[in-house]
Parts: structure tokens; sequence; C-alpha cells
């Protein structure tokens, strides 16, 4: 059994033993929906090296917890769990996964998972993970994706709390081709939570907007930008279309949230994504801004859930 896991059962690396999250569930498991995992009798989660029936098991490891936190960049997300270890107190695990695809930190009861880049890397981490807190136990957990976007309409550096997911045809719907067909599906987030972030963000005095989010499959001719090796569009179809989505409600840009808000509805688990608009799309495409901003900027998303987290946390007397 690997060190990590042996001490985060010994409850010397994360703090489970007595540390509650109040995150006003009760009892919901995470869903898987596949029979044939049944009849199954290990699952191997290969972009995290873990299998189900890892030794010491995944419920010691895993059942307590009640968030994942998760964003693209590996060394953010590292970043994120260090600094969340520091403002709670919470012991910091080492890295969980035994595989260079994803990373995965633990403090206490929070997960900082990174997703990479677009859906299909972000439906392999979420797919894992969704299996490994089933087979885990974990009850009540919720998921937030906490990133950066590019802004359409408001000032650089705001705070979009997304309140619907739209893909490349403004559906509220995750596209996914499967058996040759196309397989549309609904793309939910959870409306207290998204609240409750919103209002986080309003009290530390962090800039914020509520808004419709636009899962794009690319950064370039998906975001209409004018500046990628390809573009076969006018600078007006591009402002036109802009113009098109803020009236409509779109506030930002990003390549996760259809696909992220239709899979944990499908999990059963409540699901948020605030992103940080790192540029107004109105006023440009390029993002150049220096690394000090680049720094302040990504740090808005985490300073709001760490303040709703430890918000959340309490010393469980009885534990
Ligand atoms: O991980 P974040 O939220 O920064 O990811 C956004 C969406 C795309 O994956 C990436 C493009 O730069 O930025
Ligand atoms: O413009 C941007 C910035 C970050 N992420 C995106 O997908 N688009």
């Amino acid at each position: 059994m690997p060190a990590q896991y042996d001490e985060i059962m010994n409850g010397a690396s994360n703090g489970a033993t007595n540390v509650m999250l109040q995150n006003g569930s009760t009892d919901h498991i995470v869903k898987v929906n596949n029979p044939y995992l049944q009849g199954q009798e290990d699952d191997f989660l290969y972009h995290f090296g873990i299998s189900k029936n890892e030794a010491g098991g995944l419920k010691e490891c895993f059942g307590d917890v009640k968030f994942v936190c998760t964003g693209g960049s590996p060394s953010r997300l590292k970043m994120y769990a260090e600094l969340f270890h520091n403002d709670s107190g919470l012991p910091l695990s080492e890295n969980l996964s035994r595989s260079d695809r994803f990373c995965m930190y633990k403090t206490g009861p929070i997960l900082w998972i990174n997703h990479g880049m677009g859906v299909p890397s972000m439906s392999i981490m979420l797919v894992e993970t969704i299996k490994l807190l089933h087979y885990a136990d974990a009850k009540d957990v919720c998921f937030v994706r906490i990133g950066t976007s590019g802004g359409i309409g408001v000032a650089p550096g705001t705070v979009i709390v997304s309140n619907g997911a739209i893909n490349g045809l403004l559906e509220q719907k995750h596209i996914q081709f499967i058996k040759g067909n196309i397989v549309k599906r609904d793309a939910i987030l959870d409306k207290t939570l998204c609240n409750d972030l919103y209002e986080t963000a309003s009290q530390l005095g962090i800039p914020v907007d509520r808004g419709l989010t636009l899962c794009a499959d690319d950064f370039y001719e998906g975001q209409m930008r004018l500046d990628g090796a390809f573009c076969e569009y006018s600078s007006d179809d591009k402002f036109d279309f802009l113009r098109k989505l803020h009236s409509i409600g779109v506030r930002n840009f990003e390549m996760e949230s259809t696909g992220f808000a239709s899979m944990t509805h499908r999990a059963g688990v409540r699901g948020a994504i605030i992103c940080v608009a790192l540029l107004n799309r109105l006023n440009g495409d390029q993002v150049s801004i220096d690394k000090s901003c680049y720094h302040e900027y990504e740090m808005r998303p985490f300073r709001i859930i760490s303040a709703y987290l430890r918000s959340l946390l309490t010393e469980n007397i009885n534990g």
C-alpha cells in the first residue's frame, strides 16, 4: 500500500476523522448508472492509477469527501490545495493520483483535482471521480469548477458565477456522439450552491456577476477569436455574435461547462461553476495580462471557494 493511502487511513494526513462539512444535503449517494459495473469484480481507474479494491479500502480514504474542487491546471490545483491547507488548518495529503494525467490532493473532506483543457479531458476525470466516490460510499458531495474564462461585456477580473451552461448551438445541453448518433443531455447546475457562492463573493468584495457560460469546443474559432491560425469569418461577424450572446445573458466563454453541468447532474451531485474573466472579449482576443495580474485573477475564484468551505466546516465533537 502506498505511504500516502496508509497515512490517510490512519488520519495522519487529512484530519478526516473529526472534521464535518455541512453542505445542506442529507444522504445523497454519488450515482453511477451502469449495470455492467455490478458484474465486474474490480475496476481500475486508469487515469488516477487507483483500483476499486485498493488495499486499505476506498471508503476509509474517500468516504468522508463532501466537496470536489476542480480546474484545468495541475499546478494551479496543487497551489489551491496548499493554500486551503494554510487557510483551514486541515492536513494536506500527498498527490493521491498515481498517474501523471491528473493530480489529486485531499484536505479533510475536500478533494482538489485538475481536469485538463476541454470537455473530453474533463469528462474522463469526472467519470473516474464519480466512480471513486461511489465506491467509497461518499454522500452529499458537491463539485465546483473554479477556473478562468473569456468575459463578454464584463470587466477583466470579474468572477462569473454560471447560472447556466450552453453549447455552441446556444442550447443548455451537453452534446455527445454515441453509437453514431448525437445525444443531448440537460446541462443543469445547482441554484442554491451558485447563489451561496455569489453571496460569498459579494461579501468578500470580489467583483462578481452571474450569467450563462458558453462552453466552446476550442479556444480560437469556437470562441470567434480573430487571432487563431485560421479565420474564415469577419470582425463584424465576431462582434455581431458576441453582442448577440451578451443580449441573451451570456457573460463568458470557457471549455468545460456543459459537460460539467450534465455529468454532475446525472451523478446526482450538486455542481457549480465560478470562473474569473481574464479579459473582456469585446475589447480584444489576446490574453496578454502580466503574471502578477494573472495570479491576482486566478486567486479570486479560490478566495471565494476557500471562504465558503471554511464557513461550512465544523468540528464534529462526537468524531
Ligand atoms: O482551467 P481553466 O478554467 O483555466 O480553463 C479554461 C478553459 C480552458 O480549458 C482553458 C483555455 O485556456 O481555460
Ligand atoms: O478567453 C478565454 C480565456 C480562458 N478560457 C477560455 O476558454 N477562453
